[in-house]
């Protein structure tokens, strides 16, 4: 793999210079498909070559491509703008900005051309545009651009017309990057980062010597040069080699001239030659059986200019029956881009490359975009049977194009099953990018609703995960709701400690416990699950599913039970009229006194926070609202010893008026109001008038300690001296000034605690 150390990163260059001209080939070879006087079919390619100087001391390099090339404005435009602003500046910037300082930035983003500067101390580039009818006669300009400079000159190429057609990029390597004029370091160097960066041909100009026979020996004097170049990559040819006259020179010594009497006279020549780089057949038209993994990423980075490691691919071929036949690889992105979370709802597919016989045709798929949950999936898809210059207008009427969509994620959500299927490790990695996108997908996708819910996890009360029909492989005999408990934001941690969950947990129940907002959004689009419905815990309607087992016994205690308790459900009601509807007896408790439960049509505390945060007045202001913040009751646990004690004391209180004691009436009041903030907040929502609740505790404190409920609290403090706006006077600095070193520098003062672990070094 090739991710960045310390001392690599600049070696990016050459793929982003590359990467750039096959842009430029590439847009030569689209734009000549409405306007045909573009191109005149000379070869499309990117040529390299390292040139030594004469005194040994440093070089250049030059790449060449055949592509659209610039005008002097768009040479301008182009690449001007960021020499205006320093570029020595910019790469300093960007090489420190991931807070590593080791430029791994520049190796994840790319830097396009600016990158030059990382191993150049200068760069000129020479451009021409093809002839047109806007432009009937270019002219061939140069840019030239120092790194140190925060300047640029463009001016007419003192050489003419050289290039024909494209741009001639020349690299004047900074001493310390050298090592760039071996042909071999190139080569390495290109097979490494950009083998996959191109789709036209990239050439290295290499020179190797080779023993031919010597027809002319008298005249040999000294082993000859002789340069040839044995193909010619491009119609423009390639700048001639001011060193190509060096030649080898092979030592004359007595032993060779005797050798040389017996065997047949031969001469070393130098030859030069053009290498193909990337000779090999485009990564999508090969067996994957012989692509090996590393050969995937890289060209995934490459082609999709994204850096991080894919996190699965699949490479297949099909048939569309409509008379298309394709090859693809469809990659999952490492990571989903922040933006796409942002409006999840706005985005559009990009990265659907179209290819029509290995040439890039489009990646707009217009009306037929793939649905906004798999919008961010990379594919290059190739027909063979469609004709290569076809429009992007009769590509909109294309059968094959209305197909790609369906194609894509049928095969999308095959790898995402199969790795689910086959790959438990897998799948928890790939759960964490695209969990969220399951959800999305099937709220969205109604055709793959089903296929995307299968795939979403959930934590329970019993397991950390789950798939839906995992869960109801685990139902209880006679369930007949899939329970959850949401609240987003929490941890299931948190949410298997509610209220809500004890008596289904300690029944051996199992809870979904849902954290994300989509959560709830996607039950309430599934609304069930292999026709179980979902039951929210902390709502009313929930069912064990076992109560028609119930024996008469037990029928008779909830009856007892009921009249015992009505004297206290009674009082409640009055109590608790401003929060609750009803007060009831619970059969969700075990050890909670109470719990706020919401009816059918109210909000959870996990909607109802929602709504405050969406922060809508819409959304607060109407009656539907305030009915639905108020569709709550109060569920009373009778077997709580708490309430059980509650019940004697409202049972004691006088009914006759003449024997009242509102003092005592006062008191009952506070601990019912005590009680019933508690079970909000114990339910999960929030006390309305937090200061009402806290002078409650406080009385019931008093009392409980002995205290005087009226004794008042000692509040004497000390005043404020009076007012005085004189503002002081300069005497001593609050903060030291910097002390400077000798060097001029200013001296950062670190505290002696620090000492050993910190070091700052000031420029
Ligand atoms: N070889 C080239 N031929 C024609 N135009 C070029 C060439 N190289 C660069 N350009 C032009 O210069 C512009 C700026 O190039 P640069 O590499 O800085 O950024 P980019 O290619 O737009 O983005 P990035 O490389 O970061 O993806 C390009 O968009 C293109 O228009």
């Amino acid at each position: 793999m090739q991710y960045m150390t310390n001392n690599q990163h600049r070696e990016i260059f050459i793929r982003e210079l590359i990467s750039n001209a096959n842009d430029a080939l590439e847009k030569l070879r689209l734009s000549a498909l409405t306007d045909k006087n573009l191109w005149d079919g000379n070869p499309l390619n990117i040529t390299i070559k390292a040139l030594k100087n004469e005194d040994g001391k440093g070089g250049r390099i030059i790449i060449t491509d055949t592509g659209i090339g610039m005008s002097a404005d768009e040479l301008t435009t182009n690449l001007g703008t960021l020499a205006k602003s320093g570029t020595s500046d910019f790469l300093a910037k960007a090489e420190s900005q991931d807070g590593t300082g080791n430029g791994n930035l520049i190796g994840a983003f790319g830097l396009g051309f600016y990158s030059s500067f990382l191993v150049a101390d200068r760069v000129t580039v020479a451009s021409i545009p093809p002839k047109s009818a806007k432009v009937p006669d270019p002219v061939q300009h140069v840019f030239s651009s120092h790194a140190d400079e925060a300047s640029f000159e463009i001016y007419p190429d003192p050489r003419g017309n050289t290039l024909g057609r494209g741009t001639e990029i020349t690299l004047f390597l900074k001493s310390d990057a050298t090592e760039y004029l071996e042909t071999d370091k190139i080569t390495e160097l290109i097979n490494k980062h950009s083998s996959f960066s191109s789709s036209f041909p990239v050439f290295i100009f290499t020179q190797r010597t080779e023993e031919v026979p010597d027809e002319d020996p008298i005249t040999e004097e000294s082993p000859i040069s002789s340069s040839e170049v044995t193909e010619a990559p491009s119609e423009a040819e390639p700048e001639k080699n001011d060193d190509d006259d060096e030649a080898i020179i092979e030592e004359v010594t007595e032993e060779n001239e005797k050798k040389e009497a017996s065997a047949p006279k031969t001469k070393s020549v130098l030859i030069d030659e053009w290498v193909q780089l990337n000779a090999q057949a485009p990564l999508w038209t090969r067996d994957p059986k012989n692509v090996t993994d590393d050969e995937y990423i890289l060209f995934y980075n490459a082609f999709f200019k994204d850096f991080t490691k894919p996190l699965a691919w699949h490479h297949f071929s099909g048939d569309s029956g409509s008379g298309v036949s394709f090859k693809a690889i469809l990659y999952l992105p490492g990571k989903l881009a922040e933006e796409y979370w942002q409006q999840p709802l706005a985005s559009k597919s990009k990265d659907i490359k179209l290819m029509v016989k290995r040439t890039f045709i489009t990646s707009d798929l217009g009306d037929h975009s793939l649905p906004k949950w798999a919008s961010w999936v990379k594919v290059v898809i190739d027909a063979d049977d469609l004709p290569l210059n076809v429009s992007r207008e009769t590509l909109q009427s294309n059968r094959f194009l209305k197909q790609l969509k369906g194609i894509i994620i049928k095969r999308l959500i095959q790898v995402f099953t199969k790795i689910s299927d086959e790959d438990p490790e897998k799948f928890r990695e790939i759960e964490k990018t695209y969990g969220s996108i399951f959800k999305l997908g099937a709220v969205e996708d109604l055709k793959n609703r089903e296929k995307l819910a299968s795939l979403t996890r959930f934590t329970t009360t019993q397991r950390n995960e789950t798939t839906l029909d995992q869960y109801l492989a685990n139902k209880k005999k006679g369930q007949k709701q899939i329970f959850y408990l949401a609240e987003m934001g929490k941890t299931p941690e948190h949410l298997a400690q509610s209220v809500f969950v004890e008596k289904l947990h300690a029944r051996g129940y199992e809870v979904l416990l849902l954290t994300e907002p989509l959560d709830e959004i996607l039950f309430g689009n599934l609304r069930q699950w292999k026709n179980v419905p979902f039951q929210d815990i902390a709502k009313a309607g929930l069912k064990f599913g076992d109560e028609d087992e119930d024996p008469e016994a037990e029928k008779e205690e909830q009856e007892r039970l009921k009249e015992k308790y009505s004297p206290l459900l009674e009082w409640l009601k009055t109590e608790a009229k401003d929060t609750v509807r009803d007060v009831v007896l619970s059969n969700r408790l075990v050890k909670s006194p109470c719990a706020i439960v919401a009816e059918a049509g109210g909000y959870t505390a996990n909607v109802q926070k929602m709504m405050t945060a969406s922060n809508s007045k819409a959304n607060r202001g109407g009656i539907l609202h305030e009915f639905a913040m108020k569709a709550k009751v109060l569920e009373i646990n009778p077997r709580s010893p708490l309430i059980e004690g509650l019940l004697r004391r409202v049972r004691d209180l006088p009914t006759d008026d003449d024997d009242k004691d509102p003092e005592t009436e006062e008191e009952l009041r506070e601990v019912a109001s005590i009680l019933i903030d508690g079970a909000l907040v114990r339910s999960g929502f929030e006390v309305p008038d937090s200061n009402r609740f806290f002078s409650h505790v406080d009385r019931v404190l008093r009392r409980s300690l002995g205290v005087s409920e009226t004794a008042p609290t000692d509040e004497t403090v000390k005043p404020a001296p009076p007012v005085d706006p004189e503002l002081p006077t300069q005497q001593e600095p609050l903060v030291a000034p910097p002390v400077e070193k000798d060097d001029g520098k200013p001296k950062v003062i670190i505290p002696d605690h620090m000492k050993n672990d910190v070091r700052i070094e000031s420029h």
